[in-house]
C-alpha cells in the first residue's frame, strides 16, 4: 500500500522513526561517555576495547532506517529492526531483528499466524518511510510481495546489502538454526544461499554471543573479489567482529609463485595426500638404538633402550588418533619424549632417595644428552621443508607414497629439489599440503562457527583446511553442485561434508530463485541436464517480460559496445562477463567505444559500475545487467566450461544480454 503524505499511519509510523533515531543518538553518547576504568590497566583496556566494539556497532548506516517492520500481536506491537533500539527508561523501541519475539515477522503466513494479527512492511526512498504494506494475517490476508520485489530490483551500485527486512520464510528456518547444528545449503543460483549465510553468522553471534566471542565466527569465500563483494553485509548488520577470508588466505603459509599443471593440481587435491603427508612425518620416527644417559642435577642416569622403544612406541599411537582434539601433535609429542627421558631420570634419582626439582627436571628435559636423542629419534620438522623434500625426493616420497599413490602419481608430483626451501615455487595446491603438516605438528586454533561459501569447489584437502579451523564449533556449507567448476566436483555432497569433519549434516535445498527474473532463469536451467542431473530446478520469484535478449552476432566489437552503452544510460551496475582469454581485448573494444569500463581483478579493489569480469571470478557476484560475450569460449576454456556458463548466465538482477557467434552450446541453440 503507497501511503498518501496526509495518511494518519504514517504520520504515526514516521514520528516512531524519529523516536528511534533520537533513541539511537542518546544510546551512543552514552556508550561515548562510558569511562574506561576499570580496576587494573588490563581490565581498563578491555572495557575500552568493548566499548569501542560497542560503538561501532552502534553506528548508524546514515541510509539505513532504525526498523524495517511492525508485528501486532493481540496485546503487543513490536517494531522490528537491525539493533536494538531503548529510550532512556529502558523500554524497547525497536527490537532487533534476530530476537525471539521478531521471529513471527518472517514466519507467519495466513495459514499460520503465529498469534500476528497483522504484519506491516516499511518502504523508504533516502531514509525517508514512504509506505507501508499491511497483512491482516488473523483475517487471512497475505501481501503480494511487492516489497521484496522492489527491494530485490532496487538498483546495484556497490557491496552486497543484507536482506534483512525481506527475509523469507525458508531462509529464517536456515539463519535460526541452533548453534549446535550444522547445515548444508544446497541452493540454485540467487536463492540467497550468501545472504543466508551471512545472516546466520550474525543471528548465532547475537544469539550465543558470550560463547562465540571467545572462540570466534571465520566467514571463508572462494577469492577476494568476493570477499570484497559480501563484506560490508555483516558490519551492517552491527556485526564487526567476524573473521572473513579465503582458503588461499587460511592456508597462506608460503608465498604462492607457480601453477601446477591441471592434473598435478587434481592430484595434491586428493584426500590420499592426506595420508602421504602424515606417512612421511610421522614414518621419519626412528626406532631408539640405545640406551640414553640422562643428566640431572649432577649426576646422569641411564634410560634402558627398551624403554625408550616403548616411550616412542606410546606416543606414536597417541599420535594417530583421529579425533584432532585428542590427538597427540607431533611437535608435542617431540616435547612429552624429552619430558619422558627426564622423568625417567627423576624417578631412578627419587628411588635412590634424592629430591629433584621440578626446574631441575626440566633442565634434564632441555640437556644436549636428550636433545641429540629427540634429534636422532624425533626430529624437529618444518612444514615447508617437509613438503619440499617430499616433493624433491623420488625416494622420501616413494616411502611415504607407497600403497597409496601409484608410481605415475609419484611421478607427477617431483620436481626437481629447489636450492632452498625458501626459494621454491609453491603453487596453490602446494600451500595447502603445507598447511596439512603444519596442521599434524601443531594443534590448529579453531572457531567456534564456520560458514564456507562456494563449498562445492572445495577440493578434499582444502576441506580438511577448513575442518581444521572449526574446532568443536559447527558449520554453515553453502554451495551449489550445478556450479561446481573444479576438477574434484562432486555430485552430491556427502565427500564434501565427510571431508569438512560433519558427515551427518542435513542439507537443505534452497530452491525460490531471488536474484534471477524467471525468462533468464529458464534459460540457464536447460544446461542443467547436462551439468548437474538429477538436480531440482529453481523457479524465479519474479518474471520480467524482455530480461533476456539472445543476439547473435558476426563480430563483437559493434554490438558490444552498443549495448553496453544502452544499459549505462539506465541506473545500476553492469558486469561484461567474457572468457579470461578474452578480458583485454573486451577491455579494449569497450574503452574504444569511449566507455569507463574497468578489468575485475582479484585483488579485492572495487568493481567499476562497467565491469570487465573475467568468467572465473563471476561466481558468487551480481550485477543489475549482464553482456555475456562469446559464451562458447567460455565453454571451450575449461573442463567444466558448462557449469561455467551457466554460472555466468544466471549473474544478472534484471537484463542479461548473450552475444554469440552462431556457435551456442546446443543445450541452449534454438
Ligand atoms: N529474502 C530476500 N530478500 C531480498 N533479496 C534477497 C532475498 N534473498 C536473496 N536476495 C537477493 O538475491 C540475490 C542473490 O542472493 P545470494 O547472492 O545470497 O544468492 P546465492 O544463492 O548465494 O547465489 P549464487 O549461488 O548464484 O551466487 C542477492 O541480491 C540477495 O540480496
Amino acid at each position: 500500500m503507497t501511503a498518501t503524505p496526509t495518511d494518519p499511519v504514517l504520520a504515526a509510523e514516521r514520528a516512531h522513526l524519529a523516536l528511534a533515531d533520537d533513541c539511537l543518538t542518546e544510546m551512543r553518547t552514552a556508550a561515548g561517555a562510558v569511562v574506561d576504568a576499570g580496576v587494573d590497566a588490563w581490565a581498563s583496556e578491555r572495557l575500552g576495547a568493548a566499548r569501542a566494539e560497542r560503538l561501532r556497532s552502534l553506528a548508524a548506516d546514515p541510509g539505513v532506517p532504525a526498523f524495517f517492520g511492525r508485528t501486532d500481536g493481540a496485546e503487543e506491537t513490536f517494531h522490528i529492526g537491525r539493533r536494538h533500539v531503548r529510550d532512556a527508561t529502558g523500554t524497547p523501541v525497536v527490537i532487533d531483528w534476530r530476537a525471539p519475539m521478531s521471529r513471527p515477522f518472517y514466519r507467519a503466513s495466513a495459514a499460520d499466524p503465529q498469534g500476528l494479527v497483522r504484519r506491516r512492511r516499511f518502504g523508504f526512498s533516502g531514509g525517508e518511510l514512504t509506505s507501508y504494506e499491511d497483512e491482516l494475517l488473523a483475517a487471512g490476508e497475505e501481501g503480494d510481495g511487492s516489497l521484496l520485489r522492489a527491494e530485490i530490483e532496487r538498483p546495484r551500485s556497490g557491496p552486497m546489502r543484507d536482506i534483512v527486512a525481506t527475509i523469507q520464510p525458508e531462509q529464517d528456518e536456515i539463519v535460526r538454526a541452533p548453534l549446535a547444528e550444522s547445515v548444508c545449503v544446497q541452493g540454485a543460483p540467487g536463492t540467497g544461499k550468501t545472504a543466508v549465510g551471512l545472516h546466520r553468522a550474525a543471528y548465532l553471534l547475537y544469539t550465543h554471543g558470550g560463547q562465540l566471542a571467545r572462540t570466534g565466527v571465520l566467514v571463508v569465500g572462494p577469492n577476494r573479489a568476493f570477499l570484497r563483494y559480501i563484506e560490508q553485509v555483516l558490519p551492517t548488520l552491527g556485526e564487526v567482529d567476524v573473521d572473513q577470508t579465503t582458503v588461499a588466505e587460511l592456508t597462506g603459509r608460503v608465498p604462492v609463485r607457480a601453477q601446477d599443471a591441471p592434473e598435478v593440481a587434481v592430484l595434491k587435491g586428493d584426500a590420499r595426500m592426506a595420508q602421504v603427508l602424515e606417512r612421511a612425518l610421522w614414518g621419519a620416527i626412528a626406532k631408539p638404538a640405545d640406551d640414553v644417559l640422562v643428566p640431572l642435577a649432577g649426576r646422569r642416569y641411564r634410560v634402558p633402550v627398551e624403554r625408550l622403544k616403548r616411550f616412542v612406541d606410546d606416543l606414536r599411537r597417541r599420535g594417530r588418533v583421529a579425533d584432532d582434539q585428542q590427538r597427540l601433535h607431533y611437535a608435542a609429542g617431540r616435547e612429552r619424549l624429552a619430558m619422558l627421558l627426564a622423568g625417567d631420570a627423576r624417578r631412578q634419582k627419587e628411588e635412590a632417595g634424592g629430591s629433584p626439582s621440578d626446574a631441575e627436571t626440566r633442565r634434564a628435559a632441555r640437556s644436549p644428552e636428550v636433545r641429540a636423542f629427540c634429534d636422532a629419534v624425533w626430529p624437529a620438522r618444518d612444514p615447508a621443508g617437509l613438503v619440499a623434500e617430499l616433493l624433491g625426493d623420488p625416494a622420501v616420497l616413494a616411502r611415504a607414497a607407497r600403497g597409496v599413490l601409484t608410481e605415475e602419481e609419484q611421478a607427477l608430483l617431483h620436481r626437481p629439489a629447489p636450492r632452498s626451501v625458501r626459494s621454491t615455487p609453491w603453487s596453490a595446491a602446494d600451500a595447502v599440503l603445507v598447511d596439512e603438516v603444519a596442521g599434524l605438528l601443531e594443534r590448529t586454533a579453531g572457531y567456534g562457527h564456520v560458514v564456507v561459501d562456494e563449498a562445492q569447489d572445495l577440493s578434499p584437502l582444502q576441506c580438511r583446511a577448513v575442518a581444521r579451523r572449526l574446532a568443536a564449533g559447527s558449520l554453515t556449507v553453502l554451495g551449489d553442485l550445478a556450479q561446481a567448476t573444479s576438477p574434484w566436483s562432486p555430485a552430491d555432497w556427502a565427500p564434501t561434508l565427510a571431508g569438512l569433519g560433519r558427515p551427518g549434516t542435513a542439507v537443505r535445498p534452497l530452491t525460490r530463485g531471488y536474484r534471477v527474473p524467471g525468462e533468464v532463469l529458464d534459460y540457464a536451467n536447460r544446461l542443467l541436464p547436462a551439468i548437474a542431473p538429477g538436480l531440482p530446478a529453481a523457479s524465479a520469484v519474479r518474471r520480467e517480460p524482455g530480461a533476456l535478449t539472445v543476439r547473435p552476432v558476426a563480430d563483437l566489437a559493434g554490438p558490444l559496445a552498443e549495448v553496453v552503452a544502452d544499459l549505462a544510460a539506465g541506473p545500476g551496475s553492469i558486469g561484461v562477463v567474457c572468457a579470461d582469454a578474452a578480458v583485454p581485448e573486451v577491455a579494449r573494444l569497450l574503452g574504444a567505444a569511449g566507455l569507463e569500463a574497468a578489468v575485475l581483478a582479484d585483488d579485492g579493489s572495487p568493481a567499476a559500475r562497467i565491469a570487465v569480469v573475467p568468467a572465473t571470478l563471476a561466481k558468487g557476484l551480481e550485477f543489475d545487467a549482464v553482456v555475456v560475450a562469446d559464451p562458447a569460449a567460455i565453454v571451450a576454456a575449461e573442463p567444466r566450461g558448462l557449469s561455467r556458463l551457466y554460472v555466468v548466465l544466471t549473474r544478472a538482477v534484471s537484463t542479461l544480454v548473450v552475444l554469440h557467434r552462431d556457435d551456442l552450446p546446443d543445450l541452449l541453440a534454438g
